[in-house]
């Protein structure tokens, strides 16, 4: 059995996240039944030993038939009503659920905000650390009926991350619809899992698309990006169908494992490199790319070709190659208004106030590709 599944299977703490899809269907709503297998496999690893934050999606599917909505929502508006009235029932079947096992469930509902800035993080854990050592089981989810287009996570997969890196947690593990990673889309035929994932090398090319059952929102391109967000915290990830879960939870012989890297990032270039969020991005040129991500170099103003967003300095941003890829996140030294004139021009060019790094190295978290 490779390393990244006999950390799983052996995990003290672990965050387990599951998805709409595997939850809810489309006209009936919630799925008690698939629900309470899921719970049975959870309570069994908690009757082991193992502490376990739950991440739960579904409150928008859940509320999609008690509001006789026929299909998910586009706009925000209803989206956040579905979610005001399916996160209830959500809450209601866990506790219900794990009640048959005598476990208490506590209710934590996350904005981008507690745990994306430094100072509200620490608040969380506290939460957290205090629940797990009362034996209650976290249910977590965003708070979808706060949360705008803005300071949304984006997904629960990379919510289940970052709760993954907070508690400590010493395994991920992911369930969808679907029993793992394939090496392109499931539905298109001929498509065979990949078993484990030891590197970015080991994903490059494959094709990854969105949500088959129109539940889910960020298909396997967020559990990819959620992957790569716990490798670097070294946290190994399992991403196996919920139907396995019972397997997931004991041997963790399913599914696709993901290897932690092995050099894991400070907390402060975690931060910087998955949780921060961005208010823009430096457009580099192919130089500067290779100067940042190979050679782990500052960013000079002499490599960027444009610049977008409105950031001050100070903030995160992306830095992103002529192909539009987010090769690094940093900490930009200048505002954004600033810097149209300092950009492409050497260093002996510009006036000597403007004469520094426009992103230290030290503030640079490269991504390899
Ligand atoms: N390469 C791939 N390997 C596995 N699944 C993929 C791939 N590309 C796209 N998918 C789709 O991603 C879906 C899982 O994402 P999603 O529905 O968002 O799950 P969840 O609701 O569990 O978060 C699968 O049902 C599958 O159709
Ligand atoms: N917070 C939303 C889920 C968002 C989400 O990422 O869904 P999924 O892709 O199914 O994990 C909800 O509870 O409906």
């Amino acid at each position: 059995m490779s390393v990244a599944r006999e950390a799983v299977a052996a995990a003290d703490r672990l965050v387990v996240k599951v998805g709409s899809s595997a939850l809810t269907t489309a006209g009936d709503g919630l799925d008690v039944t698939r629900l309470n297998a899921l719970v049975d496999a959870i309570a069994s690893r908690i009757a082991r030993g193992s502490q376990i934050v739950l991440v739960s999606s579904g409150a928008i599917g859940a509320g999609l038939a008690p509001l006789a909505l026929g299909k998910r929502p586009r706009d925000l508006a209803t989206q956040q009503a579905a979610a005001s009235v399916g996160q209830l029932q959500l809450a209601h079947a866990y506790a219900e659920s794990f009640g048959r096992y005598s476990l208490t469930v506590g209710q934590v509902l996350l904005t981008s905000d507690d745990v994306v800035r430094r100072a509200h993080y620490r608040n969380a854990q506290r939460t957290f650390s205090r629940l797990l050592t009362l034996g209650a089981v976290p249910v977590v989810n965003e708070n979808d009926t706060v949360a705008t287009e803005e300071i949304k996570f984006g997904d629960n997969d990379r919510l289940a991350a970052l709760v993954a890196h907070l508690i400590g947690a010493d395994a991920l593990v992911l369930l969808s619809d679907v029993d793992g990673l394939y090496d392109g889309d499931p539905r298109s035929g001929s498509t065979r899992r990949i078993a484990e994932v030891t590197g970015p090398a080991d994903v490059e090319g494959i094709a990854v698309g969105m949500s088959s059952s129109g539940l889910g929102t960020g298909g396997m391109v967020s559990k990819l990006a959620a992957a790569r967000t716990a490798a670097s915290a070294g946290i190994p990830v399992l991403l196996a169908a919920a139907s396995e879960a019972a397997r997931a939870l004991s041997t963790a012989e399913v599914g696709t494992a993901f290897h932690a890297a092995e050099s894991r990032l400070s907390a402060r270039r975690f931060w910087l490199g998955y949780a921060a969020g961005t208010r823009g991005r430096l457009h580099l040129d192919d130089g500067a790319v290779a100067a940042v991500v190979r050679r782990r170099r500052s960013l000079l103003a002499a490599g960027i070709t444009g610049v977008d967003g409105d950031f001050e300095a100070g903030d995160v941003v992306e830095l992103v190659d002529a192909a539009q890829r987010v090769v690094a996140r940093g900490v930009v030294a200048f505002d954004a208004g600033e810097l149209p004139e300092l950009i492409g021009r050497s260093s002996h060019e510009l006036p000597e106030e403007h004469r520094r790094e426009v992103v230290h190295a030290d503030d640079l978290v490269p991504f390899r590709r």
